[in-house]
């Protein structure tokens, strides 16, 4: 596990216009490396305002986007037009504006999609597409105020499940049906990028990055194997713990 790594910004629009720029180096230097990217994305308010400013960026065109494999860290199980998915948030800010290749885009199945209302099912399906990659080279996460990530909720099934991929019932925040990837699956990635703005999140930060258990606060255990980071703006990081906060 790498240690925690904390970067701070003045409010929610640099912390997107400086994670956006962050996002953009790290899949261009990863191509030039002669690799194909593949990047787990997050829904949620700063996560699709920065991907807003990737797509507004003079530099977007530093990357390839037809050789890059997008996924998501979790979905709402709704259908596929609502407003709710993470997919639709992500196609408006960029996708829809970049030219990826769709064969690279892998989105989890609506309610309305080849699974019907079975999120067990649609789960189980993107569990084997995601069987198929070797290694997430970033995985990016909001948090909401009470510490989840992706749909993994505190104390939920979710969190103690050990499959790679599962549909998740009786969200405390709506929609309540949604599909995740678990911890363990999080884990494997070589980054995961903690995207966290406002002071309603600065309690579950300071939890968190203290060592608090995952199962109180999952985005304790959202770690990455090379690299963890913590990009906040000043109001999320209001409670971070003494040595975190310096
Ligand atoms: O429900 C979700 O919430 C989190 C955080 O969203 P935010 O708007 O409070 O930043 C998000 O990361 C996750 O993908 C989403 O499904």
């Amino acid at each position: 596990m790498s240690d925690t790594e904390i970067r701070l910004h003045a409010d929610e629009t640099e912390l997107a216009a400086a994670t956006a720029a962050r996002l953009i180096t790290t899949l261009a230097d990863l191509q030039a490396d002669g690799r194909v990217p593949v990047v787990a994305l997050t829904g949620g308010g700063v996560g699709t305002e920065m991907l807003r400013q990737v797509a507004q960026s003079a530099a977007r065109g530093t990357v390839d986007w037809r050789r890059v494999e997008i996924f998501w860290g979790d979905e709402r199980f709704v259908p596929g037009d609502s407003d709710d998915r993470n997919a639709k948030g992500a196609y408006e800010a960029l996708l829809d504006r970049v030219d990826v290749d769709p064969t690279r885009v892998h989105e989890m199945a609506p309610s309305d999609g080849d699974f019907g209302d079975d999120p067990d099912a649609a789960a189980a399906a993107y569990a084997e597409i995601v069987a198929g990659i070797d290694a997430f080279d970033i995985v990016m996460l909001g948090m909401g105020g009470e510490g989840h990530v992706a749909s993994v909720f505190p104390d939920s099934p979710a969190v103690h499940d050990t499959r790679s991929v599962v549909a998740v019932r009786d969200c405390p925040k709506p929609p309540p049906t949604r599909i995740s990837l678990t911890l363990p699956t999080i884990r494997t990635a070589d980054q995961v990028w903690m995207i966290v703005s406002g002071a309603a999140k600065a309690e579950a930060v300071g939890r968190a990055v203290g060592g608090a258990s995952e199962v109180d606060v999952p985005a304790a255990g959202a770690t990455g194997r090379v690299r963890t980071l913590w990009l906040l703006d000043r109001a999320a990081a209001a409670e971070l713990p003494g040595e975190a906060a310096s």
